[in-house]
């Protein structure tokens, strides 16, 4: 019998994956990354020489029907595999990354008369510029008494769709009047690949304030957070919101075209890139903590009941598993905080004994710092240096090194970063166990649980939890491949629930981190430090992060 593949889509913040997988047992026969062309545009656009605001992180969307165009193709050749052998495809995307089009689903930013306003671009997930927007959300819905605002831990981010909407309202209106609806990338490909808009339940409800229940807030709030804003949902959002367990439609003669597979594929709806992820390493059931760590890391869990925790970035019913509410939380840097260190403050003779080496420069500082005990280097660390995004919700707080000398070495540096995004990772699950959702086991995803033992160990230490690892390079990329087995259905060959696609495709590596106890001892002492910080300089004790970045935007506007 002819064997059968579903195809999963993966968006990331600089690159799109695809991945082939065999739909019996989820074997990932290849796969193919696209790095995007403009990547992050977080300076200039392209062709234009006039700098960007502070804090902006754009996209161009031509790099996201790039990836369909050449990484899917290049999977069926590498794969062997025939366009008809392929019954279903998933999406996944970071999120919120949204974009303004028009009534065609076409990018303002493809239109000759808009290519050079930043805001017809695609917002990134991290574009931070919109916090004086949150502040105003947070300000009027507090004020007004909103409930849906438990559901989002008491506080908007600025990373999500209304605060980016507003910014577009405040700061080029043509646009924002131009724009017939502010989608979700994830919704927008799935769009490119079937035809018509089916927007995801997993992105309204966890980036856009809508809920099972309740749905959007009313009419009256949007216009007090601006009179033009009054009708919102009506103007620039679909209210259809489809499950993402849900078929979103069929591949469109054209869409097979440009992807090289056969017209009539089953599309399912979109998702998000964190949510995808828990039924590829066997989660479909609460007290599984999944910790997606890469650039940024996410923090998803399930439980049966709906609990409204302080700062938990948010909790929707369905989420990830139908039955289920699903909890988001995350720390906004991770990787690129490690990143920050190793292109900013490492000399040429690292990089010189790292190529001898023949290894990269994160292992060659893990390398030096491996066989040090927690606190050897006196340094302890602040985990914001993208802001906090759980559980202060606070894009404006920043980073903080204490303790260096002038024996500090960038490697002790780099184990003190590590350590603080652990220390953050270990109040995101004191929240969750504060607020009843006990948290009985931890996994991990994504390109630093796989590359990094040392990481790996020192969460374990930290959070004194064992911590299992997905035995995927590419976990989102399969999670979106079971998704796609899901929207093809039994009846095709795929599977008619994520729990039996979850059974059959998912799998983990044998290795599991146990905490170390002595190191455990030696970690509760240093988090006590660090939540002296974390509450010093976090929950208002001293504002001094605030004031520089006023003091930081007073400056950068003087010199444009
Ligand atoms: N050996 C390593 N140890 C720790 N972090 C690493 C290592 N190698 C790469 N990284 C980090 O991994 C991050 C990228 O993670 P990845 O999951 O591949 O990407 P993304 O989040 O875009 O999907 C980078 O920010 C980098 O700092
Ligand atoms: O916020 C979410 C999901 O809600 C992520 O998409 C965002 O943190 C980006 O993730 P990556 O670091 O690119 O994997």
């Amino acid at each position: 019998m002819m064997k059968k593949y579903t195809i999963g889509i993966d968006y990331g913040t600089l690159s799109g994956r695809v991945v082939l997988v065999d739909v019996e047992n989820g074997e990932e026969i290849c796969y193919s990354v696209l790095e995007y062309k403009h990547a992050v545009m977080d300076k200039y656009l392209p062709d234009s020489k006039e700098r960007l605001a502070s804090e902006t992180a754009l996209q161009h969307p031509q790099d996201y029907l790039d990836v369909l165009k050449t990484a899917i193709p290049e999977v069926l050749r590498t794969g062997n595999v025939s366009k008809e052998q392929v019954i279903g495809i998933g999406v996944d995307f970071t999120s919120c990354t949204v974009l303004p089009v028009d009534k065609d689903g076409t990018p303002l930013c493809f239109k000759e008369e808009f290519k050079n306003r930043p805001h017809a671009y695609v917002k990134l997930w991290k574009h931070h510029a919109a916090q004086s927007e949150a502040d105003l959300f947070n300000e009027v819905a507090h004020r007004r008494g909103e409930k849906f605002m438990a559901r989002y831990g008491g506080r908007m981010s600025s990373e999500w769709v209304v605060p980016k909407a507003m910014q577009i309202l405040h700061e080029d209106e043509e646009i924002y009047q131009a724009m017939d609806r502010f989608m979700e990338a994830g919704d927008w490909v799935v769009m490119m690949l079937v035809g018509e808009e089916k927007r995801s339940l997993c992105q309204a409800g966890y980036k856009a304030v809508w809920s099972k229940r309740d749905g959007y807030p009313d009419k009256e709030f949007f216009a007090q957070l601006d009179p033009e804003m009054e009708n919102f949902v009506e103007e620039k959002l679909s209210n259809h919101i489809y499950a993402t367990t849900d078929l979103a439609g069929y591949l469109t003669e054209s869409a097979a075209e440009l992807t090289g597979l056969a017209e009539g594929t089953p599309v399912a709806v979109a998702n998000i890139d964190a949510h995808v992820a828990l039924p590829a390493v066997r989660i479909t059931e609460p007290g599984k903590m999944l910790m997606i760590m890469g650039t940024s890391t996410c923090h998803i869990m399930m439980s049966k009941e709906e609990h409204f925790i302080p700062g938990v970035g948010g909790v929707v019913e369905d989420g990830v598993v139908p039955g289920y509410y699903a909890y988001e939380a995350g720390q906004a840097c991770v990787g690129d905080h490690f990143d920050w260190l190793v292109n900013n403050c490492v000399s040429s003779s690292y990089e010189k004994e790292a190529a001898e080496k023949g290894i990269s420069i994160h292992q060659l500082l893990e390398e030096k710092v491996r066989d040090q005990l927690p606190g050897e280097s006196g340094l302890i660390a602040l985990d914001w240096w993208n802001g906090n995004r759980s559980i202060l919700t606070d894009a404006d707080l920043s980073g903080l090194l204490l303790g260096a000398t002038l024996q500090t070495k960038p490697e002790e540096i780099y184990r003190a970063l590590v350590e603080a995004t652990a220390y953050g990772t270990r109040i995101i699950i004191e929240a969750f166990e504060e607020g009843g959702v006990p948290i009985e086991e931890l996994y991990a995803a994504g390109g630093i649980a796989r590359k990094s033992e040392l990481t790996m160990q020192i969460y374990a230490d930290v959070t004194n939890k064992e911590i299992r690892i997905s035995a995927s390079k590419q976990a989102p990329a399969l999670g979106a491949a079971l998704f796609g087995a899901v929207a093809a259905g039994a009846g095709r060959g795929g599977y008619d629930t994520i729990e039996e696609a979850s059974e059959h495709m998912s799998r983990l590596q044998d290795k599991v981190y146990i905490p170390n106890a002595d190191n455990v001892r030696r970690y509760d002492e240093l988090f006590k430090e660090y939540k002296l910080l974390h509450d010093y300089f976090g929950k208002g004790g001293n504002n001094v992060m605030k004031r520089l970045k006023s003091i930081k935007n007073d400056a950068m506007r003087a010199k444009r």
